[in-house]
């Protein structure tokens, strides 16, 4: 939690002042008492009205003084508490922004979003409680006692026993609660976890007639996350009973000896009312520290958490070299005299997965030209995604080298890479906004001709141009008001309209039918800069043609060449291919 402080750094006047006008609120309180003495000892006991009414005159001035401290001092506190939850909220977005795939993968993005809102909201009433409250409290406790102490030193030793009890008690919850309320998060997660996933696969749940089932893991996780809370509840709750035992047995005994010492003549009734007005100010304030202690114990938790995102560094170093560089480097070497550098490049790569025992890739070697297309097919789990993943460098192989134009990919600046790299995913995912600005998000700057361009190529003209106000239709939040296959050519229009140099296509023509993933295959064949383009596919048809065709099977380079070299020579895609074109079929056509 401590190093989430630095982000009170701007609010320094705030978290100086709010803590004072507490202080100056708390020694106002302080005089009450003294005044209520007053009142009794000299007012009513000599039967002087205007001196009452003068006392209480006192009493109202000092009520007055102490609101408006108390109101100012939750200005300031307020204040720096929102700004301190606004920078570490954004510190936050920020630092996940840099995080790799790998560490996504790790953390979930659950448990992210409970660490961005309600962690942070936690950390933020924390902050704001501690601000007025911190010195005003204790203040109170030994302000409170050294006027006992003024009023008579004798019953105020009262005083000296009920506060160390008092504070036991309050630290010894603090120090047993604390590590529950980091259980108590950890269980809203997967609370949030399993919403989340409800959420977004109610459709798949209805259609498989699974709500029961789920009803019942979503009760099984929050019955939990509620038995957490009411423990925690439970050893925390047990605290103000325990603080007024305490204080009403101290208030007895001090009406006890006030009442001896009364009769003996050495305090008179006033003093005895002060000295139960400052225990009842004790009381109050250690119940405030009590629940000042309970919202620091769940905020330096929720803190915790915050701080642990925060440090994780994302374990891929970024490389200084832009793609512009890479690419001049590659010509340098052409024109001098040397072989045609590669576009891509994989030397017996390999890839294991962050806690996965075994390697989802394995000694993948191959080489892509620039304008080259290549087809990568296997069967499910073979590995494609993992392997076209390393190309934008999305995760790290683990063993060999992944090279563009030659240079190792690692020395390359990320976004540069990227920039140039356009990636259609598995899963179109579109935003809420409209067509156009969906689309420039490949690029900003894109001409309107290159926004039709890329229409065109991804066979999404047409359908956009049916919509009602065309590029400036509304998409739907997840493009939910979007067929399956109009969001991937969308998708693939937003790739293209960056005009990549290297385009993946990452199984994305799943959803079009044979003959528009043919007019958009063709179409990408016939673009004028030609990027190297990726295409993984289930589907032989949709790879048939390309200029290499590389197959995986559990991870492995099962075979690599043309069409008709693989159909020669390679077992695993003979099967692939016959699977779905019948020799007859493939005989005939
Ligand atoms: N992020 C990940 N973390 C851990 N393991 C992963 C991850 N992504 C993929 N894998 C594993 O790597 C292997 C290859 O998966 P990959 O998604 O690359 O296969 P694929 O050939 O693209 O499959 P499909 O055609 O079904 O999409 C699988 O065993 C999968 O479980």
């Amino acid at each position: 939690m401590k190093s989430l402080l630095v982000y009170l750094k701007e609010y320094k006047k705030e978290t100086v002042l709010a803590p004072l006008f507490k202080m100056l609120e708390a020694s106002f309180e302080l005089f009450v008492p003294l005044v209520m003495a007053a009142v009794i000892d000299v007012g009513i006991a000599s039967g002087d009205g205007s001196y009452i009414i003068r006392m209480c005159l006192v009493l109202i001035a000092l009520g007055i003084i102490g609101l408006v401290c108390s109101i100012t001092a939750q200005y300031f506190s307020a204040k720096a508490a929102a700004g301190f939850g606004t920078g570490v909220r954004h510190a936050l977005f920020e630092h996940i922004q840099n995080f790799t795939f790998t560490e996504m993968d790790t953390l979930g993005s659950s448990t992210l979003i409970t660490r961005m809102t309600s962690d942070v909201n936690q950390a933020q009433s924390g902050v704001n409680l501690v601000l007025r409250l911190f010195l005003r409290s204790p203040f109170i406790v030994f302000g409170a006692m050294i006027m006992a102490f003024t009023v008579d030193a004798e019953a105020a030793v009262i005083f000296v026993v009920v506060i160390p009890l008092l504070s036991a008690i309050v630290f010894g919850v603090m120090l047993i609660t604390m590590p529950m309320y980091r259980n108590v998060q950890s269980r809203l997660d997967s609370v949030l976890l399993t919403t989340r996933e409800n959420l977004a696969g109610v459709r798949v749940i209805r259609a498989f007639n699974k709500e029961q089932g789920e009803r019942e893991r979503f009760e099984k996780e929050n019955q939990m996350l509620t038995d957490a809370q009411k423990f925690v509840g439970r050893i925390s709750g047990l605290m103000n009973p325990m603080t007024y035992i305490v204080v009403n047995g101290g208030i007895i005994a001090l009406i006890y000896t006030g009442a001896v010492r009364v009769n003996m003549g050495s305090l008179t009734q006033g003093e005895v009312v002060a000295l139960i007005n400052y225990m009842s100010q004790i009381l109050v304030e250690l119940v405030k520290l009590a629940n000042l202690i309970i919202t620091v114990t769940k905020a330096v938790a929720c803190g915790n958490r915050i701080e642990n995102v925060l440090k994780i560094h994302p374990d891929m170093e970024n490389g200084s070299m832009s793609w512009e560089e890479g690419k001049e480097r590659a010509e340098h070497a052409h024109s001098g005299g040397a072989d045609e550098v590669p576009i891509v490049e994989f030397d017996h790569v390999s890839l294991a997965y962050k806690g996965a025992g075994a390697e989802s890739l394995g000694d993948i070697s191959f080489r892509v030209m620039p304008g080259e297309t290549v087809g990568i097919i296997g069967g499910t789990g073979s590995g494609k995604s993992s392997l076209v993943n390393l190309i934008p460098r999305f995760y790290d192989a683990t063993g060999g080298e992944v090279r563009i134009f030659g240079q190792n990919i690692k020395e390359y600046d990320t976004e540069s890479l990227r920039r140039h790299i356009g990636v259609v995913l598995q899963k179109a995912v579109l935003f809420k906004g409209t067509v156009e600005e969906n689309l420039r998000w490949g690029n900003e700057q894109a001409s309107a001709e290159e926004i039709e361009e890329a229409l065109r190529i991804s066979q999404a003209k047409e359908f956009v141009d049916n919509k009602d106000g065309k590029l400036s239709f509304r998409i739907e939040q997840g493009g939910r008001n979007l067929s399956g296959g109009q969001k991937q050519r969308l998708t693939i229009a937003r790739a293209l309209v960056r005009k990549p140099d290297i385009l993946i296509l990452d199984d994305s023509a799943s959803a079009l039918d044979f003959a528009t993933d043919a007019a958009l295959r063709s179409a990408i064949g016939g673009m004028k800069e030609h990027p190297a383009v990726f295409i993984v596919s289930q589907r032989a048809a949709s790879i048939q043609y390309v200029d290499q065709i590389i197959v995986l099977d559990d991870g492995r380079v099962a075979g690599k060449g043309t069409h008709e070299e693989l159909i020669r020579n390679c077992p695993a895609y003979r099967e692939i291919y016959y699977s779905q074109f019948p020799k007859e079929e493939a005989a005939n056509g």
